[in-house]
């Protein structure tokens, strides 16, 4: 996996204000990076920036390996169960029902696989949305608030998922407000905003 991350003095303006400028870090296989900051400073915006879904300012933005992002909705179809709305991201990303079955695994939800998701609770929802990004072998996965949700056992699969990610190869960028298990992380705090 030849996954890679990298700004390169990337510049972010919404509306009329200038959340962050000059921002420049690279990212090899195995890279992590924490982004903190308080509310509005500007860490979903730096998320979005890096997962194309919202241009930069200014600067340049470089990408290798594909990318899962995964933000504050789950992103999974509400009606279906939650194994056949795993199997659709799954099938775009070129993997097949073995990884649903171990992502649904290494999240611990293995036992919902016939529950349709809009049944399943927030930290059910929560750690599905997790399962989505593991079965789906992007080398970025790009983690908006993973732990919000999460009880203390949800928390602990999300950092050994995170871990053998990282093994593999992988890049791993988390905005977070919360404590959470990330050795060697590049450390990325975002100033405060009026
Ligand atoms: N579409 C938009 N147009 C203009 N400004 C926006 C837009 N979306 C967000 N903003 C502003 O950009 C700033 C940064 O928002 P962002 O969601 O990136 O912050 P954050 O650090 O993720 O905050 P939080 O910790 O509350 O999630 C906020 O002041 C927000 O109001």
């Amino acid at each position: 996996m030849s996954a890679r991350l990298a700004f390169d003095r990337v510049a972010c303006l919404r509306g009329e204000r200038l959340l962050f400028e000059g921002m420049s870090f690279a990212l090899a296989p195995g890279g992590a990076a924490l982004l903190t900051g308080p509310n509005g400073a500007g860490k979903s915006s730096l998320m979005r920036i890096a997962a194309g879904l919202l241009p930069a300012s200014a600067g340049t933005v470089e990408r290798g390996g594909g990318l899962a992002f995964a933000g504050e909705a789950a992103a999974l179809d509400a009606r279906l169960p939650l194994a056949q709305a795993l199997g659709y991201w799954a099938r775009l990303n070129g993997a097949d029902g073995g990884d649903v079955d171990a992502a649904l695994d290494a999240m611990g939800i293995a036992n919902l696989a016939p529950v349709p998701v809009r049944m399943l609770s927030t930290g059910q929802r929560k750690r599905a949305a997790l399962a989505r990004v593991i079965a789906g072998k992007a080398g970025i996965w790009l983690l908006d608030e993973p732990g919000n949700g999460l009880d203390t056992a949800a928390t602990a699969r999300l950092a050994a998922a995170i871990a053998a990610h990282r093994a593999g190869g992988g890049i791993v960028m988390v905005a977070t407000h919360q404590p959470i298990d990330l050795p060697d992380a590049s450390a990325i705090a975002l100033g405060s905003q009026p």
